[in-house]
């Protein structure tokens, strides 16, 4: 199966109301490729993801930053998967490296956050990536492999996850990982989904990059076999987000 190119915006806790707004209509006023070449998922802060939805084009769709681990309740300051479906939001982002290092969730936490989300009928951006100590010891296999183990034990449907490889060091640093070391660890991670889940998981699964994307580096990493797409971070907040979903042609036309 063909894996389509994805391009996510995580606008992180960033936002007014009138720079959503400029946000929205710069978007819409974007000339991109055909959605069957590229899928386009943008993430606002929980409380512009209604007006967000409301006034975007058809073509781009909205995910949540994060949700509750389980169904809601007496949970304060969290949002629950229920609710997201409720108000028909497709997608939610689990896992991101700032939830995992500044609110300390663990692999185990993301991973039922993943599984419940799924099984409520979310689509998920699962999140993974390693620090720079780890990579510079020689560990950013075992560590994605631990992070992506944890996931594989509680989904067995891998039809609505995407994988974002957004290694730590490269994330709002502006140092982003060349396209042969993102290459090199997408493509072991397919070769991890293969081994360990089966050889169908690994050629469907989309596995994104994230990390200092741009405008001026999309495109090299684009090219790159076993990266299909990207979460972008600050560049999602600039009209240069267009360009990046642009990156998708370089697909069409490998
Ligand atoms: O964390 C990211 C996307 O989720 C990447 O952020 P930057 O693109 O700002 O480095």
């Amino acid at each position: 199966m063909a894996r389509k190119f994805f391009v996510g915006g995580n606008w992180k806790c960033n936002g007014t109301t009138e720079e959503v707004k400029k946000i929205v209509s710069t978007l819409n006023a974007g000339q991109v490729p055909s959605q069957d070449v590229v899928e386009v998922v943008v993430s606002p802060p929980f409380v512009f993801l209604p007006y967000v939805k409301d006034s975007l084009r058809p073509d781009f769709h909205v995910a949540a930053q994060n949700c509750w681990v389980k169904k809601g309740g007496a949970f304060t300051g969290e949002v629950s998967a229920e609710m997201l479906v409720n108000l028909s939001i497709p997608w939610v982002i689990i896992g991101h490296s700032e939830r995992r290092q500044l609110l300390k969730e663990s692999n185990e936490f993301v991973a039922d956050k993943v599984a419940y989300a799924l099984a409520q009928g979310l689509k998920v951006i699962a999140c993974i990536g390693e620090t720079l100590e780890q990579r510079e010891s020689g560990s950013t296999m075992e560590v994605v492999a631990a992070q992506t183990k944890a996931i594989a034990e509680k989904v067995s449907d891998w039809t609505n996850v995407v994988l974002a490889y957004e290694p730590v060091w490269a994330i709002g640093t502006g140092k982003v990982a060349t396209p042969a070391q993102a290459q090199e660890v997408h493509s072991e991670l397919r070769k991890w989904l293969q081994a360990n889940i089966s050889a169908e998981v690994a050629a469907s699964t989309r596995i994104i990059y994230g990390g200092s994307v741009a405008g001026a580096n999309c495109k090299e990493l684009a090219a790159q076999p076993d990266i299909d797409g990207f979460l972008v971070g600050g560049a999602s907040l600039k009209p240069e987000f267009i360009d990046i979903i642009k990156s998708a042609e370089v697909k069409k036309n490998a």
